[in-house]
């Protein structure tokens, strides 16, 4: 049932919201059974935080930077992306404002993937629908 799904929000970080060539993806480091497969940096969203102010918050605990958020790429769950059996999760592009992303969170790794390259990496399954969907945005390099 819809209501008792847990609220993740992530951000597809990419080098330019208006004319976007790469994408900044993350590799899991925890917990076991998600690591070494690669997702949009994000997480979940804390009992009365609003959305937005999680993704912020998750990207400067995760990645250590600030970002300007640009539009949502909406799935097909009334905007979200049915990303397991127990998580829905909305997804907004961004950009770097302030700091270098580095993995200091419950990643091991960051890397830029253009267009050509996002099937390089094993995605989390959830997010291989959203990654079909962004090869299509993303201008090819
Ligand atoms: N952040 C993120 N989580 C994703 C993606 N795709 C996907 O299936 N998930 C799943 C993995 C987790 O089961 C869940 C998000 O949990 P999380 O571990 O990132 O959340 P969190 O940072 O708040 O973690 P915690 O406080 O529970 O430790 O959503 C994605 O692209 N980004």
């Amino acid at each position: 049932m819809q209501e008792t799904l847990i609220n993740v929000v992530a951000a597809v970080i990419v080098d330019d919201l208006d004319h976007p060539t790469r994408l900044l993806a993350a590799r899991r480091s925890a917990p076991e059974a998600l690591a070494g497969r690669w997702e949009f940096p994000g997480g979940k969203v804390e009992p009365g935080e609003e959305q937005l102010d999680a993704l912020r918050r998750e990207l400067d605990e995760e990645l250590g930077v600030r970002v300007a958020l640009g539009a949502e790429l909406p799935g097909p769950d009334g905007g979200a992306w049915p990303i397991t059996a127990k998580h829905r999760m909305r997804v907004w592009f961004a950009r770097l404002q302030d700091g270098t992303p580095e993995p200091l969170e419950d990643h091991d790794e960051l890397r830029w993937l253009t267009a050509s390259e996002l099937d390089d990496v094993p995605w989390l399954e959830g997010d291989v629908q959203i990654v079909a969907a962004l090869s299509q945005l993303l201008a090819p390099k």
